[in-house]
């Protein structure tokens, strides 16, 4: 551990990047993907589990937060790792794309984002300077500039207008941070599907001399070759010394390939959310618990793997519990999901150190395509 936030790049295998984030609360192996803890849990499972499945490093969110339990009442009980019980570092998303997915009556303007609670219909203004506050009320590790990312499809003209927006959010966002050692304020590289103005955005944002970068406007229900596009135009240009963060990506086979393009950070709520609809992630590829195929199937998910939830409970259970919508369904499933997308994320940086990382990239491929046994 270290006072100050320092990442290294231990080794590369094509533009894949082994690397790892040193921080005062632990060190993030990278690859990395971060378990989504919105409302200040990771849902269905208790953080000892998640740390327990190798994870460095979990996401909340600004926006959830800040209407409820509140930024200050958070910081008075001791900050969002005394309160959710999570020692390691925490990484937040700064709020304005959950206000543009969840929030009624919105209005962007270049002081910041105007917007109505889902909540309890309460109205709030948040600028680049309040998430930054926000997010120091936390006690955030990472913290996430104030953006804005259009919904797609939209004009050229309006990709380019919140990416302007973002940059000078970016900007203030950076001031706003100041100088705190042992903690990061990372911009995010905004341009649509739209490759110069994803290159104007990673060039402006690499002038501000950031602690990392995230890639945003992406995994917004564009075809995955639009997403691995923008990647193939953006990391190049992103400093290679710094972390490459992309934002809710993804699935197993989304992962492999943005690491194949340099992605070093993913969080996404899939494994999470799956598993609170049946759905288990294994290297046979997805199995649908619901399917009534499993009824009898006194098979676990996987004999072989390190995970109770993964190795001790036969398909049957699981569809059983899954049926009768039982709470332990979902509990499992997310426990399976979790340690599956962790043991990938450990498969990966073993791959990467070897120099195989393509060979093995095909291998667990073929081991979805191949199927349920
Ligand atoms: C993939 C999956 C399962 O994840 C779900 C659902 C729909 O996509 C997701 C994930 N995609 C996603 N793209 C993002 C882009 C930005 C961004 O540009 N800026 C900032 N500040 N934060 C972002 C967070 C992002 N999350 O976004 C919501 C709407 C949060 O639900 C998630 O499909």
């Amino acid at each position: 551990m270290t006072e100050t936030f320092q990442f290294r790049v231990l080794a590369t295998d094509g533009n894949a990047r082994r690397g790892e984030i040193s921080m005062p609360r632990g060190t993030i192996r990278t690859p990395a993907f971060m378990p989504v803890g919105t409302g200040g849990t990771v849902k269905a499972m208790y953080m000892g589990q998640v740390r327990g499945l190798g994870a460095d490093i979990i996401l909340g969110n600004t926006y959830h937060l800040m209407l409820r339990p509140g930024a200050e009442r958070v910081a008075r009980l001791g900050g969002l790792h005394t309160f959710s019980r999570w020692s390691g570092p925490i990484l937040t998303d700064s709020g304005g794309f959950q206000v543009m997915s969840l929030s009624g009556l919105r209005k962007i303007t270049e002081q910041g984002v105007k917007f109505r609670s889902h909540v309890d219909g309460r109205v709030f203004e948040m600028s680049p300077e309040r998430s930054i506050e926000i997010q120091g009320l936390l006690d955030s590790d990472i913290q996430i500039q104030l953006d804005e990312c259009v919904k797609l499809p939209a004009t050229l003209k309006e990709i380019e207008k919140a990416m302007e927006l973002s940059i000078r959010w970016a900007e203030r966002c950076k001031v706003a941070f100041g100088d705190q050692p042992g903690k990061a304020m990372f911009g995010i590289v905004q341009g649509g599907d739209n490759v110069n103005l994803r290159l104007r955005s990673a060039e402006a944002l690499k002038a501000l001399d950031l602690k990392g970068y995230a890639v945003g406007g992406l995994a917004v229900g564009e075809p995955q070759h639009v997403m691995l596009e923008m990647l193939e135009a953006t990391c190049p240009v992103l400093p290679e010394c710094k972390p490459r963060y992309l934002m809710g990506v993804g699935t197993p086979d989304d992962i492999l390939k943005s690491v194949a393009r340099g992605i070093d950070m993913f969080d996404c709520v899939m494994p999470t959310r799956a598993g609170r609809h049946g759905l288990a992630f294994t290297r046979y590829g997805k199995i649908n618990l619901k399917n009534a195929r499993h009824a009898d199937d006194h098979r676990p998910l996987d004999e072989e793997s390190e995970c109770p939830a993964t190795r001790d409970y036969s398909r049957a259970y699981l569809h059983h519990l899954v049926k009768s919508n039982e709470l332990l369904g979902a509990m499992l499933l997310t426990w399976n999901n979790l340690a599956y997308y962790q043991s990938l994320m450990q498969d990966i940086r073993t791959a990467i150190e070897a120099g195989r990382f393509a060979d093995r990239s095909a291998e667990i491929q073929e081991g979805w395509e191949r199927g349920d046994i």
